[in-house]
């Protein structure tokens, strides 16, 4: 009987437990029913599966309760999404609202630690951002190469970014070790949301079907990716033996500069931080950089008549030996434009990466306590026609004023905004214009290819589905 009477205890106490995880805290942003265990995840997968991606699925959600703002719940962790200008600026600029997430799928990236820049918060998170910052090339220190880059080489060129961001060595040593971990790299962006999925909330799911939820991709990439940069600091530990810890001219570059911090005895300078630092590096800046300008090789075979403009302004300024340097980003606002407006409609973090409530706080009047997870959506933010005249519409001429000079919008969050703002971006941008007028002024990019299709392929960061192109250099 006992056995009976403790079995209906648990019981009772489990139904209860199933029925308070279903119960909103109050005042929170409307959105759908949370269901038992599950919260929003069957209703987001059916929506996803419905619109081909979960930017959109929210996107169209929002429409049902309120379009600003709404509440999720994915498995136990509580979520805001937010749409509108103004809120998209607040949760990027409310001090308790800059944490990250802590759960499973982020931790695997830093083998089950909270480690490096991106997904740590506090103290820790703003050292090691300021340092990074102060120790990051401005712009890609070997810019003139775009000019020789051929274009099944950009691709590669612009994914190993990160790896030149922290580490000076020649590209072609990287490029040797790295095909098959970007090739793994793709496949994470392709196989996650930006969510991370079932197994950001369910970690056991790892034990029953490992390759369907993604962790046997997750564990490759993350164990090549160690071992690449670990072999890397290796090399740098072994040539600074040979320099004294006080000699500040030594850095070349930033793990250079990591490890003589480490060696003058900072505590939160780590082997481990070290190694995660490179891993965000190469997680946030390698398919964001090269998904972007993939998208501004599709418009220019979409939009011929664009494309002619933009090599006719390039040849204005740089003559057929010449070779682009990010200076001419004055000169170029043609350029500058069409790479905004790829930027505005595929922006290739539609939905920003998740944010975290340190403590209870409001956003747009509702509250939120400590430990909900927000995200923006930013594609909704671009696509909003109160802010964008037909934002279905490719228009460069948008951020171009009526003499053809280059015009400011301040309406475009691609790289985020505030504290935790892209630390990439400068870099980025110079990426992208070097190698975008690099090739076009080699190339006139067309296709026979009929069928291109604009809609993204979806995953943490989008990527246009493949299509064909025919290169016609300019010159003989
Ligand atoms: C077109 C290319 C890129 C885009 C669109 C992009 C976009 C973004 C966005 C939207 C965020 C999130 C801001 C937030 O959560 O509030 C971010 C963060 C970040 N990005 Fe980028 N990024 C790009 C390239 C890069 C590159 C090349 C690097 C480094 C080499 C980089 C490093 C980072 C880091 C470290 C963070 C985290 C900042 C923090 O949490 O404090 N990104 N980026």
């Amino acid at each position: 009987l006992s056995y009976i009477i403790t079995f209906l205890l648990y019981l009772h106490y489990y139904i209860l437990f199933l029925l308070k995880s279903t119960i909103k805290p109050a005042n929170f942003p409307p959105g759908p029913a949370w269901l038992p265990i599950v919260g929003t995840l069957p209703l987001i997968k059916k929506l996803c599966a419905k619109y081909g991606s979960q930017h959109v699925a929210l996107d169209k959600l929002r429409h049902s309760y309120n379009p600003d703002i709404i509440s999720l719940k994915f498995g136990s962790e509580k979520f805001i999404v937010v749409f509108s200008q103004d809120l998209i600026k607040d949760m990027f600029t409310l001090k308790a609202l800059q944490g990250r997430p802590d759960n499973f799928f982020i931790k695997m990236r830093t083998n089950g630690k909270r480690a490096g820049v991106t997904m740590t918060d506090g103290p820790l998170w703003y050292e090691h951002r300021q340092f990074l910052i102060k120790h990051l090339p401005q712009q890609h220190p070997r810019s003139n190469e775009a000019e020789g880059e051929s274009i099944p080489n950009y691709r590669r060129s612009t994914r190993i970014l990160p790896m030149v961001a922290v580490h000076s060595a020649r590209s072609g040593w990287v490029y040797g070790k790295l095909s098959n971990i970007l090739g793994l790299m793709s496949l994470r962006a392709r196989a996650f949301q930006i969510t991370g999925g079932p197994l950001g909330f369910f970690p056991w799911l790892r034990f029953i079907a490992p390759d369907l939820v993604g962790y046997t991709l997750l564990k490759s990439l993350s164990d090549q990716l160690y071992s690449l940069v670990n072999e890397t600091i290796m090399d740098h530990k072994e040539r600074l033996k040979h320099i004294g810890p006080g000699d500040d001219s030594t850095p070349r570059d930033f793990i250079d500069a990591f490890l003589l911090e480490m060696e003058r005895g900072n505590e939160t300078y780590t082997d481990d931080q070290l190694l995660a630092i490179c891993l965000d590096m190469f997680i946030a800046g390698s398919e964001t950089t090269s998904n972007t300008l993939d998208f501004a090789f599709l418009n220019m075979v979409l939009h011929p008549d664009v494309q002619t403009r933009v090599q006719e302004q390039i040849d204005s300024v740089l003559g057929p030996d010449e070779k682009p340097t990010y200076a001419l980003k004055t000169k170029l606002p043609l350029v500058e434009a069409v790479l905004l407006e790829c930027q505005r409609m595929y922006n290739v973090i539609p939905l920003s990466g998740a944010h975290r409530a340190t403590e209870d706080t409001k956003l747009g009047g509702y509250n939120i306590p400590k430990d909900t997870l927000i995200m923006s959506c930013l594609y909704s933010m671009h696509y909003n026609p109160d802010l964008w005249d037909e934002p279905d519409k490719f228009k460069p001429e948008r951020f171009l004023n009526p003499n053809g000079s280059f015009n400011y919008c301040d309406s475009l969050y691609q790289f985020g905004f505030g504290k935790r703002r892209c630390l990439g971006e400068t870099l980025a941008r110079s990426f992208l214009f070097i190698y975008f007028v690099g090739i076009l002024h080699r190339y006139k990019i067309t296709t026979r290819d009929e069928n291109i299709s604009r809609i993204p392929l979806p995953g943490i960061s989008i990527s246009p589905r493949p299509y064909n192109v025919i290169l016609v250099p300019r010159r003989s």
